[in-house]
């Protein structure tokens, strides 16, 4: 695993260190400052106060003897050459060696990790892995077909990238046209969760400056957002391709984004079903409304795909391929990753290293935020696609036994060296309440295209200096990190990243005994989100039949809630008329929102056809 080749290019004794001593003020507060005082309280690794019992007593015990993270220099390089995971053939490196577990802590978890390596096992072999929604779980598939567990789903995936990929082609090269006889320019994409989050991210690592079709989103019900979308295609929206994605089909923001986008079709004179391409379930209600209306092209995402791990399906690589990404090396990316994370050594996998680093940073509980830093501005969104990855898999109420657990771990970041100026100060000396990923890029710019901006220092050397800066900083002050570091940001290597973090999502979820493929909290939301709606059509219908008399009666909040037989739900009925009212759908006759007593509301218009609804 340890590479001597990187030997010279993580030297601790760099020079270069001294000169970034300069370079940013938290780096030069500490650098150097690197004594071991065991007994020196203020070092000690302090086990977080709402550690509870549950799972966690391993970790709890043996951190409580670990008196503060390794600062001898040499020791530390040891640490480091020891632990460093190297992925030759992708270019990938992992370094646990800045997150403080011990020998005891690896032994304690080896029969544990040994269980989740068994646990997926049986996933990738077919098992139903989501029990609560008695489901397959089978996204390591889509990559290595040949493990898919019968011959059926074998085909239905390759038969869909062979479908995918003469699309794409036929679409770029303007086989495929507009109606108007014009090649496809851009592409809106609407789809919110799993079926945004991926395609967001990979057009921003990957998509080339000028792509064969430029990619835009629609991932809210935001009216405001959604105009912005179309306004900013203008007369494109003649050549935009439109692909709806939506695994159940059914989701609201999806079903609006769509509404909204087919309203600007027959507004600009344009027929959508010739522009529009449907990724969703066989028979979902989205899948009938294309087939019904005869869209362009409808792909199939399966039942056994989670929106959140869809990437590698026709959700994430149909919009990939139409804007010139190698979605094979992508795939290919994703399936060497797989393979060197089905090794059950510990030491070699670089997944169950992340899951390990996980339970050890957070107790097993969540106690500690996963806060994701890549050093490259193509990764941005890297951290936001991780955020539902690991939020949606492992924030969960219950285990798999039935206890209540409320398992989870945050996550947020943005990029670095951009959030060093925003919130690092916090994370050095604030509340120790997270554990960074730092993101490493070995490559800064296409060969050739460098230049030193200062004499032997590039505009690269500062965002590396930055990252290796703020990563001893964080360190030195008992602030544990992670460095996954690739070569290049390429399709091959973000596959690999997609892979590696969605198994050590799966791991983690075994370690912690819960089911990661469902998201039981979603709905209680969702729901909510419907009664509201529910009650604005009451309240409308009481407004309506009190503005439809003459004189038109004003009503009080309490009248509507009385006439809505709703007393309880007065304060929503307040904050739905303060919302009709911003937006001239109610008129207020007295009083202001600002004092909602005070208000008497009627409408505008009596609509006599809604009278006797
Ligand atoms: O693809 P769909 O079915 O529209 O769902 C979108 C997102 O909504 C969720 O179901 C949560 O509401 C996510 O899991 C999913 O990625």
């Amino acid at each position: 695993m340890a590479s001597s080749s990187l030997s010279s290019i993580y030297s601790p004794s760099s020079s270069f260190k001294s000169e970034l001593k300069s370079l940013y003020k938290i780096t030069s507060s500490h650098l150097g400052s690197s004594t071991h005082s065991p007994n020196n309280s203020k070092s000690r690794f302090t086990v977080h106060a709402v550690a509870r019992e549950v799972s966690n007593d391993v970790v709890h015990k043996l951190k409580k003897e670990n008196v503060g993270l390794e600062k001898n220099p040499n020791a530390l390089w040891k640490r480091y050459v020891d632990w460093l995971y190297q992925h030759k053939e992708l270019g990938l490196y992992l370094d646990v060696s800045r997150v403080g577990f011990s020998d005891e802590f690896i032994e304690e978890m080896e029969p544990r990790l040994q269980k989740a390596f068994k646990d997926m096992e049986e996933l990738e072999k077919g098992a139903i892995a989501n029990p609560d929604e008695r489901r397959m779980v089978g996204h390591y598939w889509l990559r290595s077909p040949h493990l898919a567990p019968n011959s059926f789903l074998r085909l239905q995936i390759e038969n869909t990238l062979e479908a995918v990929c003469q699309f794409a082609n036929d679409v770029v090269s303007g086989k495929i046209k507009t109606p108007s006889g014009s090649r496809f320019t851009q592409i809106l994409s609407v789809g919110i969760g799993g079926s945004a989050l991926g395609p967001q991210f990979v057009a921003e690592a990957l998509a080339p400056d000028n792509p064969p079709l430029k990619i835009r989103f629609i991932d809210n019900t935001d009216p405001a957002g959604i105009d912005h979308q179309i306004a900013q295609l203008g007369p494109e929206l003649a050549t935009t391709l439109v692909i709806v994605i939506s695994k159940s089909g059914g989701t609201p923001e999806t079903r609006n984004g769509l509404l909204e986008v087919q309203k600007a079709f027959r507004e600009a004179g344009l027929i959508f079903s010739k522009q529009g391409v449907a990724i969703t379930q066989e028979n979902s209600l989205l899948d009938n409304t294309a087939r019904i209306e005869g869209w362009l092209a409808r792909f199939p995402m399966f039942d056994w795909v989670g929106g959140r791990t869809s990437e590698m399906s026709a959700v994430g690589l149909l919009p990939a391929a139409l804007q010139g990404i190698d979605i094979r090396e992508m795939l290919a990316g994703a399936a060497s990753m797989d393979e060197a994370n089905r090794t059950t050594v510990v030491r070699d996998n670089p997944a169950a290293l992340l899951a390990m680093c996980w339970y050890w940073a957070t107790d097993g509980v969540g106690s500690k935020d996963m806060v994701v830093l890549p050093y490259k501005d193509s990764l941005l969104l890297f951290s936001r696609y991780l955020q539902q990855l690991v939020m949606e898999s492992l924030g969960k109420e219950f285990d798999l036994d039935g206890n209540r657990v409320n398992q989870g771990i945050s996550v947020y970041g943005n990029k670095g060296s951009t959030d060093q100026h925003a919130y690092i100060q916090q994370l050095r000396e604030g509340v120790h309440n997270f554990f960074a990923t730092f993101i490493e890029v070995l490559r800064d710019r296409p060969p050739g295209h460098d230049w030193e901006l200062e004499p032997g220092v590039t505009c690269g050397d500062y965002l590396f200096g930055m990252l290796q800066g703020t990563r001893s900083a964080l360190y030195s002050n008992d602030r544990e990190s992670i460095t996954v570091t690739v070569q290049e940001v390429t399709p091959r290597s973000v596959g690999a990243l997609v892979a590696l973090y969605e198994r050590a999502v799966g791991l983690y979820a075994s370690l912690v005994n819960i089911n990661a493929y469902h998201q039981p909290g979603v709905e209680a939301g969702k729901k909510a989100a419907g009664e509201v709606l529910a009650l604005q059509k009451r309240v409308l219908q009481v407004l309506n039949e009190a503005s439809c008399q003459e004189p038109v009666e004003p009503l009080t909040l309490d009248e509507i809630a009385h006439r809505c037989h709703c007393e309880d739900d007065i304060e929503m009925i307040y904050k739905i008329i303060a919302h009709m009212a911003a937006n001239d759908r109610a008129l207020i006759a007295e009083g202001s929102c600002g004092s909602p007593r005070s208000i008497k509301v009627y409408l505008g218009e009596c609509n006599v056809d809604e009278l006797y609804v």
